[in-house]
């Protein structure tokens, strides 16, 4: 015989709480919707810039979230959930379009883009990334997703620049050790000036001769380079803290000065989203 569930509820007696439950959540969105349509008139009287796109805002309230999770529910569900409310909140001001680099896995992409912004924005393909780079700077607010190779097959973060694409995000953002989306990518952007409060600065480098053996050391990751013929290429994430110069000290410490230290983004540093591990007995009061 099946048992009935610790509640003690019956089956009926759960769809009831359920649909009720459903009800407050719908209430919750479509309230939520109404709220946001009064950020964006606030944002539009006080003259902010026509980006729908805060990923510092975005950040904030993913971190809220993973503090505030419990329970069985993936917390890739609820950032799912989430991300696919803001973005089709966010629609419903301005169309925003994001466009997606072709040179990575294309289902490993759609699925990434799909997590992140949902179904409510456009979807379009470019060739490459250096392609990406190419249409958001020439948007006024689209979005490009390019992948993250350790190894890039063009140096595309050339392309970057303070007024036009910049790098604003990495993802995933809410870093699980199992979870849909978990191609490495940066979101690119547009900014009314050079993102400078970001947790992580990034950086393009280039080096006449090899890249320099001890960045590690020096706390710089390399996210992506280039090597060629005439030197190497580096795309560097580095403390946000830190001026130009000292990144470029830093570098300098690392093996060899750069010839090229720009900066060409931020984003906020991932948040670790598994639950502490707690180990057996742990939690139990010590035996005498
Ligand atoms: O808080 C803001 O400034 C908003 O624009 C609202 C909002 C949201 O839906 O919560 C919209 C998009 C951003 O990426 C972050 C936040």
């Amino acid at each position: 015989m099946s048992q009935l569930p610790e509640s003690g509820l019956s089956l009926e007696d759960l769809r009831t709480q359920v649909d009720e439950i459903d009800g407050r959540i719908h209430d919750a969105l479509m309230e939520r919707a109404r709220a946001e349509a009064g950020i964006q008139a606030a944002r539009h009287a006080a003259g902010e810039g026509a980006s729908l796109f805060h990923p510092e805002r975005d950040a904030d309230m993913m971190r809220q979230m993973v503090e505030r999770h419990q329970g069985d529910l993936p917390l890739s569900t609820v950032e799912h959930l989430w991300r696919d409310l803001i973005c089709a909140c966010t629609s419903l001001q301005a169309d925003t379009a994001v466009h997606l680099d072709g040179s990575a896995e294309l289902i490993e992409m759609l699925d990434l883009a799909r997590f992140y912004f949902g179904f409510s924005v456009e979807l379009v393909p470019a060739a490459d990334a250096a392609d990406v780079v190419g249409a958001v700077t020439a948007s006024v607010g689209d979005l490009g997703l390019v992948a993250l190779t350790d190894r890039a097959e063009l140096p595309w973060w050339r392309g970057l620049s303070e007024a036009g694409a910049q790098v604003q995000a990495r993802l995933p953002f809410v870093v699980l050790d199992e979870r849909p989306a978990d191609l490495p990518a940066l979101v690119l952007a547009k900014a009314d000036s050079m993102i400078d409060n970001a947790d992580i600065a990034v950086y393009d480098a280039r080096w006449s001769d090899l890249l320099p053996g001890k960045l590690m050391d020096q706390g710089i990751e390399v996210l992506s380079f280039f090597r060629s013929a005439s030197g190497v290429d580096a795309l560097l994430a580095i403390s946000g803290d830190l001026s130009e110069e000292d990144v470029f000290k830093a570098c300098t410490d690392a093996g060899a000065e750069p010839d090229v230290l720009r900066r060409v983004g931020g984003y906020a540093a991932p948040i670790d989203g598994d639950p502490e591990e707690t180990f057996a007995g742990e939690d139990e009061e010590p035996q005498e």
